[in-house]
């Protein structure tokens, strides 16, 4: 089957794909990254994998949307994800295998993980074949995905990893020449326990130390560190569109308000396929994703 590669040609140089578990993912983890790459001219592709049926509803007026009432929450959150895309300037958005493929799986142990459309449970390689299909299109050059762990264990951010690194092995050449994975430097996080450790709304409260949480990159082992700061107004804007997972007294908000930028318009990651292009500061950091490709070849 000769591959249509037209599509990739009438795309930008830069090309960069993303690959989230859930309707709001994309922004707490990367929503200044894909702003500054939408503003700075490179092509966007997000692709998440359910539409997040099984979550909390912070919104009264919707609470019988819940899976275990009118079981609409899936639909509602397409609409959140769609209005905090438009916000962060992302028009190349997809559900892997088309909206309601593939089930929000719940939090791990639960009776959720069983649904016979649940993410967890879905065949690994036919995930991965949507993928391939979308890597066939925009030959993305980067890929941004979750550590092997999910970043903090959730079953649908392991199946998340694992499709996409499935699908860069199946795409071949038309795969991401570099691929990093989403992290948080143990450094950002001892700042974020002192800055936080006054506060009502506390996301460290659970913990005497970092070391205690299941995420936290040491910080020689971060890659790259993407200041996106100048779009932190719009990666807020996006995170209230996704209003049934983040409450208005959420800590997300905090960090944004009494921290400005730094936080949440900052965001860091691991390099796992690719070389390093050249870093600043003491370890180096990447400050470019596509730093350090050729991308005249692609
Ligand atoms: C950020 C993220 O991945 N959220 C998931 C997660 O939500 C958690 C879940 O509702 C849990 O019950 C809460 O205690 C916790 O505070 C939430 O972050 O899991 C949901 C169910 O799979 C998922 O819909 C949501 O997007
Ligand atoms: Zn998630």
């Amino acid at each position: 089957m000769t591959l249509d590669r037209t599509a990739s040609d009438s795309l930008p140089a830069r090309r960069l794909l993303l690959v989230h578990a859930h309707p709001d993912d994309e922004v707490i983890g990367t929503g200044a990254t894909m702003s500054h790459y939408v503003s700075d001219g490179a092509h966007v592709t997000l692709v998440t994998c359910t539409l997040g049926e099984e979550g909390e509803i912070h919104v009264s007026a919707l609470s019988q949307l819940a899976a275990g009432q009118a079981d609409q929450l899936g639909g509602w959150r397409l609409v959140e994800w769609e209005r905090a895309c438009d916000a962060l300037g992302v028009s190349d958005r997809r559900m892997l295998g088309g909206p309601g493929r593939y089930r929000d799986s719940g939090m791990m142990g639960l009776e959720t993980n069983k649904h016979p459309r649940a993410f967890w449970g879905a065949d690994l390689d036919e995930a991965a074949a949507h993928l391939v299909e979308i890597m066939r299109e925009i030959r993305p050059q980067v890929m941004i995905t979750y550590d092997e762990n999910g970043f903090y264990g959730h079953p649908d951010h392991i199946q998340a990893h694992r499709v996409a690194m499935r699908a860069a092995e199946l795409a071949g050449e038309d795969g991401p020449q570099k691929i990093y994975w989403t992290a948080q430097p143990l450094s950002v996080l001892r700042d974020g326990m002192e800055a936080f450790k006054e506060s009502e709304s506390n996301p460290f409260a659970d913990v005497d130390t970092v070391e205690d949480l299941p995420f936290g990159t040491p910080d020689e082992e971060i890659a790259a560190r993407i200041d996106g700061t100048e779009h932190y107004a719009k990666k807020t804007a996006a995170m209230r569109a996704h209003a049934t997972q983040i409450p208005d007294n959420s800590w997300l908000y905090g960090m944004a308000g009494d921290f400005g930028g730094e936080f949440m318009g900052v965001e860091y990651y691991t390099l796992v396929k690719g070389e390093r292009g050249p870093g600043e500061g003491p370890h180096k950091w990447e400050s470019d994703l596509f730093a350090g490709l050729d991308l005249d070849g692609r």
